[in-house]
């Protein structure tokens, strides 16, 4: 992962060398204390030691026995469906892959229509086993798959905790089941058996994947001028500080959308805490040109925009034109018009004084995937040190969670009475 800060320097908000450089002490000292974290397995800082604790031959076992499938399907939320989309969405592969994450009646309906269920393996995900999305969906997907005749106990597997009721189901049913790594939240899960199972079962390389996380992981040391990551953790985290309250996370590639949502989870709900915390915005490159770019570059001085591109990538030529005034285009290609289009908006931002940050890997593959997941990761977790949040919990999603189900009569939960229904004014 390459990483160039040249545009945040000096903008409005800005940050300058000097500070970045006075901040540096303080990154040694996150260092230090993220190393020690790492040393001790400790909850949360276990996630920047999946490199090397994830072990590629037990996810590629279990999951053996799905010969070639034509469809996998991955029922979970969050980051137990998240990091895995990422992956498969990023890389070709003749397995088709698809996540159902929400409870959308319509959209999951539809889904299970269009699903080859004899021919799809069903990949169940949830760390604490009780998610009640993912619960909701598995039982629907498994009523499906009695409908169809098929013996849902030959096409599903799980990946769970301990204990829940995914990891009881697992035991009732003889399902194959892989762990969850020990200490390590949803969000910074990709590079383990909740990401990369279904990228097995799509026949991609786990090795490349986790290879390039190491290579990321070699790199973090006591100096943000000397780790890509930590260069980014830093400078957003100065940008922040100075103004810059949201950042604005835009890939100029397709493969990377799910990377952008990605991304939003990891930083929304690793940095949101007591108050403070900076707002992932999803963009894409070169689409939110036509769209968000002029909030980027006219509205509040509030933001920051982060431009990630692969340096190399396939290609598709523009044919020559007659046509007038198109002559420009013609005889050129997609990707030269992409990258022109990605330097014509970071020189637009800088032009404007509006701070970006450039981040490049080679290329997308999973490589390239494995340096940008973990760098982004280790980036958050600078962050969240350098802005002394709790970067591994998230308890303000509870309150949902509790009052959702207590509305669904699944346990008593007096405050979600005592909000709804009394702050309405309907305008019908
Ligand atoms: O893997 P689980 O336990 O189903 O949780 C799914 C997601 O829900 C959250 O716990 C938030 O509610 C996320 O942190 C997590 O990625």
């Amino acid at each position: 992962m390459y990483v160039d800060l040249g545009n945040a320097l000096g903008t409005t908000p800005g940050v300058s060398r000097e500070a970045l450089e006075r901040l540096d002490g303080r990154v040694a000292d996150a260092h230090e204390r993220i190393e020690q974290g790492r040393a001790d397995d400790e909850h949360g800082y276990a996630a920047l030691n999946l490199p090397e604790t994830t072990d590629p031959d037990e996810i590629r076992n279990a999951v053996s026995r799905f010969d070639d499938p034509e469809a996998v399907l991955t029922v979970g939320i969050g980051g137990s469906a998240l990091g895995a989309a990422t992956i498969s969405e990023a890389l070709d592969s003749d397995v088709d892959a698809y996540y159902l994450d929400n409870v959308d009646p319509e959209w999951v309906s539809g889904l299970l229509t269009d699903l080859p269920l004899d021919d799809t393996v069903v990949n169940v995900v949830s760390r604490s086993g009780t998610t009640a999305e993912t619960l909701a969906n598995f039982l629907v997907v498994r009523d499906a798959m009695d409908s169809a005749g098929v013996d849902w106990t030959e096409r599903t597997f799980v990946t769970t905790g301990e204990e829940g009721n995914l990891r009881d189901l697992a035991d009732k049913h003889d399902l194959p089941a892989l762990p969850v790594p020990d200490g390590v939240p949803g969000r910074f899960s990709a590079l383990s058996t909740v990401g990369m199972a279904v990228a097995a079962i799509q026949g991609h390389d786990l090795d490349a994947l986790l290879a390039g996380a190491a290579d990321e992981a070699d790199r973090l040391s006591g100096s943000l001028f000397e780790s890509p990551a930590y260069a980014y953790g830093a400078t957003t985290y100065a940008l922040d500080r100075r103004g810059a309250s949201i950042n604005a996370m835009m890939p100029y590639a397709e493969s990377l959308e799910y990377f952008a949502e990605w991304f939003a989870q990891l930083w929304a709900e690793s940095l949101g805490k007591d108050g403070v915390g900076q707002t992932p915005a999803r963009a894409l490159g070169a689409t939110d040109q036509h769209s968000q770019l002029q909030l980027y570059r006219a509205g509040p001085r509030d933001k920051l925009v982060t431009l990630v591109r692969p340096r190399e990538k396939e290609d598709a030529a523009i044919p020559e034109t007659d046509l007038e005034g198109l002559s420009y285009l013609g005889g050129s290609s997609l990707g030269e018009l992409l990258d022109a289009e990605f330097e014509a908006t970071e020189a637009s931002l800088a032009a404007a004084d509006c701070p970006n940050v450039r981040v490049e890997i080679d290329r997308v593959d999973e490589r390239g995937l494995g340096e940008l997941l973990y760098g982004m990761e280790a980036a958050c977790v600078l962050y969240g040190e350098l802005d002394t949040v709790s970067t591994f919990t998230q308890p303000a999603v509870e309150w949902g969670k509790k009052a959702a189900r207590g509305l669904l009569g699944g346990g008593d939960f007096e405050e979600a009475d005592a909000v709804s229904d009394k702050r309405r004014l309907k305008i019908e």
